[in-house]
């Protein structure tokens, strides 16, 4: 008999409610073993709340959370490294002591934790801030000691809420780089956002949720794949006599000469190229069009008639 895997984090039909109100409903996802995964939703999707469970702050209404198989994730704290949404720092504390504060607070001894403080500063460009107190650091500098607080204990698994949020594009590079080398080091991180830009460019996996239930979860592969097939088309002419090439169902105008076709799958592009051609048709550009998560986000998670949804009893 095989064993069932052990997931770095797995939810189970989890629901959470606020009195009447439904924050979470029925969701289920895993998290596997050293990817990223990200976390995507509007404001009041039920991410917070989530990550919350995920972290035991909060407990579910119903379902089960499970993190590294045990389902009392409290026990398992110490291999997890949590960023808050709400972040808060002592604002009299120096860098590296908050640094080595919070990785002691998870059990690393005194002398290993100021020696990680001190190189995890160096890493990041902070060496010459060890010893400023929070205050006197700027919004980003401080929200860099902040993420470097949730990592200074070496966790396996990493969980942050929002981490892009108040950084400027610069930070937000930084902490792009620094996802990536914790993933490159065999961490398995999911981070919440609701800026696509960076999940794209950073997640292997992603989950999008809605009104507290999931949309879409898997690659952005195979979020493409649900998309209906369409080429872009670039021409000075007229391509709606192009209808009559089968397989050809639509032809949208979109900007400055540029047309959508949706077509079926199995559509044969050359010949549509033939026919613009016989036509006399002048193309200047055509290909597949690439959706990107911003695109496939509005079309899951944020337009109005994207999902069906059931009314709720
Ligand atoms: N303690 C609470 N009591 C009552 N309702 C709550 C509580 N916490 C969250 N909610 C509600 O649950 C829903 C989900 O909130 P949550 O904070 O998880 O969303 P989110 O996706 O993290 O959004 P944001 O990006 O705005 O933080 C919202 O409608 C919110 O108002």
């Amino acid at each position: 008999m095989t064993e069932a895997p052990v997931y770095p984090i797995e939810l189970q039909a989890v629901t959470k409610q606020y009195g009447r109100h439904i924050a979470v409903e029925e969701l289920s996802f895993c998290v596997k073993p050293g990817e990223i995964f990200g976390f995507l939703g509007q404001n009041g999707a039920g991410k917070t709340t989530t990550l919350r469970m995920i972290m035991d702050i909060i407990a579910p209404s119903a379902g089960k959370v499970m993190v590294m198989g045990n389902d009392r994730p409290r026990l398992v704290r110490n291999q997890v490294g949590y960023l808050p949404e709400e972040r808060g720092l002592y604002r009299k504390m120096k860098a590296l002591d908050t640094i080595a504060y919070f990785a002691r607070l998870k059990g690393v001894p005194r002398g290993v934790a100021r020696r990680r403080a001190a190189q995890l500063l160096d890493d990041y460009g902070l060496g010459a801030q060890a010893k400023s107190k929070i205050e006197t650091l700027s919004k980003g500098m401080a929200q860099k000691i902040q993420v470097l607080s949730t990592i200074a204990h070496d966790p396996d698994i990493l969980v942050f809420d929002e981490p892009f949020s108040g950084l400027d594009p610069v930070n937000q590079q930084v902490l792009e780089d620094l996802i990536t080398t914790l993933r490159d080091r065999g961490k398995t991180i999911i981070f919440s956002t609701h800026i696509m830009e960076h999940a794209e460019r950073l997640c292997d996996r992603f989950l999008m949720l809605r009104k507290g239930r999931k949309v879409f979860e898997g690659t952005l592969d195979e979020a493409r794949a649900l998309e209906p097939s369409t080429l872009i088309l670039q021409t000075p002419d007229d391509p709606l006599p192009l209808l009559d090439v089968p397989g050809v169902e639509d032809i949208v105008a979109r900007d400055r000469g540029r047309y959508r076709l949706v077509v079926r799958e199995d559509t044969d592009r050359q010949a549509i190229l033939r026919r613009a051609l016989d036509l006399s048709i002048r193309i200047e550009s055509f290909g597949e069009e690439e959706f990107s998560l911003h695109d496939l986000f509005f079309r899951l998670a944020a337009a109005p008639t994207a999902v069906s949804e059931e009314p709720r009893p």
